[in-house]
């Protein structure tokens, strides 16, 4: 066993670091079809195949004519050209109905629109064989409503980069470009368990001195949300042959082993602290990091007889500490392998005085908007509420004790934790 160790952020985040990267070593990519694709990273950076449009196309129901041949008189109508079909050459004198969508026939170079015409309906098929003439505007101007082929975009362009999150409209481009399928990033797959004989299940009903288990909801949607595959566990034991049985079941469900296991609670200097109690001895660290929230923490190479190694981390089990664990550590270890984009660290100015622990780099949860950061709840790490309220962090450093209205502090915009 290990003796506890004492760090500093930056230490306990090159450790969880290091970590993460073993683990996820040649994680790489996987194809999906589009329809699979919603939330993934792109995991190679995507040229267009052809260009969109793919050829000249009108943008209006209406004639397509030659500009030359407006201003004589009236125009000799030819057969129409619906979108989808190929359209047959246009000869200077005539003008042929053309619909939104459908390919501008060479010879033309402008589309008046229906409206403008006179009459301002299109023939019908005997009209038409009976001989048909429009009369049309007596100018226009080249090119118009006439949508350029590779307008959108040009064949070979980026498309996008590698990393972009695919969402509905990022999806939409790559099926108007005919791409079927992608390479996006592979996800971690992570097992998630809680620990605390007081935990119940949400929904369930509470006996005497229990909560609900909020930290297996919470850390599942993020660990989801940054594009890890989570089984959750849900709450271990607190006996430490009952807890060290449970953890062989779960390690042992993964069909092809898990990259990491999460763990909350059980991990400070409780009488029942049982994740510490039993995996120091199976070649997990413990300590310290001068963080609050988050002070106590483990990680290592969890080494269970029995079971395959794997990298293990262990957060605290006040739910704002565990969240603020993630954000701190876990999340930017898994930003270089998933893509993630960073989050953002402004500079804001604070609506209130705020007192701080020295020491340790207080993390207060609060709201970032327009420049400015409002503190919600206090320091303490069981305020879920105001978590929730958050959008953002201040990082208040371990030699700063006290903060003014107006003063600049460095804000991490996390949203709403996605
Ligand atoms: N004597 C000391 N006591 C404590 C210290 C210390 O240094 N000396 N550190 C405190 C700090 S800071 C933290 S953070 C917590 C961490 O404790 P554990 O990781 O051992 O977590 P637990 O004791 O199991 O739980 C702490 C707290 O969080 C609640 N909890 C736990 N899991 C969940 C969950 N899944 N959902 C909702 N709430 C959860 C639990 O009921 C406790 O209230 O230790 C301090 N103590
Ligand atoms: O370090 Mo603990 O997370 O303050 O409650």
């Amino acid at each position: 066993m290990n003796s506890p160790f004492r760090r500093s952020v930056a230490g306990h985040r090159d450790s969880i670091r290091e970590l993460v990267d073993a683990a996820l070593l040649g994680l790489g990519s996987e194809t999906v079809r589009l329809r699979e694709a919603r939330g993934r990273r792109l995991a190679a950076t995507l040229g267009a195949p052809r260009s969109l449009p793919p050829w000249d196309n009108s943008q209006m129901d209406g004639y397509a004519v030659h500009t030359g041949d407006l201003g004589n008189g009236r125009l000799r109508v030819v057969a129409p050209i619906a979108a989808g079909e190929a359209a047959p050459a246009l000869e200077r004198g005539n003008a042929a109905p053309i619909m939104t969508g459908a390919p501008i026939p060479a010879g033309a170079n402008t589309v008046i629109p229906i409206e403008a015409a006179v009459p301002d309906r299109f023939p019908d098929a005997a009209q038409l064989a009976a001989g048909f003439h429009v009369s049309l505007p007596a100018t226009a101007e080249d090119g118009a409503y006439i949508r350029v082929e590779g307008s959108d975009i040009a064949a070979g362009d980026t498309v996008l980069e590698a990393g972009t999150r695919l969402g509905p409209t990022t999806l939409g481009i790559l099926a108007g470009l005919g791409i079927g399928e992608v390479a996006v990033t592979r996800r971690p797959s992570v097992l998630l368990l809680s620990t605390g004989d007081e935990l119940v299940a949400p929904g369930g009903e509470l006996g005497p001195g229990q909560i609900h288990d909020a930290n297996t909801t919470l850390l599942a949607a993020a660990l989801d949300s940054a594009g890890c595959t989570v089984t959750t566990v849900g709450v271990l034991d607190d006996s430490p042959s009952l807890f060290t049985d449970s953890l062989r079941t779960a390690l042992a469900s993964g069909e092809r082993g898990y990259h990491l296991v999460i763990s909350s609670g059980g991990i400070s200097k409780g009488a029942f602290d049982v994740v510490k109690e039993v995996l120091a001895t199976n070649g997990i660290e413990f300590g310290s990091v001068a963080m609050q929230p988050g002070g106590p923490q483990g990680c290592g190479t969890l080494a269970l007889p029995g079971c395959d190694p794997v990298a293990f981390i262990a957060f605290p089990g006040n739910p704002v500490s565990a969240f603020v664990s993630f954000e701190i550590f876990l999340r930017p270890a898994l930003a270089e392998h998933l893509r993630l984009p960073a989050r953002p660290l402004l500079e804001a100015r604070l609506t209130e005085d705020m007192g701080s622990m020295p020491g340790k780099l207080q993390v207060r949860r609060g709201t970032y908007r327009d420049g400015i950061f409002t503190p919600l709840g206090g320091a303490s790490s069981h305020l879920l509420a105001a978590l929730a309220a958050s959008n953002a962090f201040i990082l208040i450093d371990e030699d700063t004790t006290e903060l003014a209205a107006g003063q600049t502090v460095q804000t991490l915009v996390i949203g709403d934790g996605s």
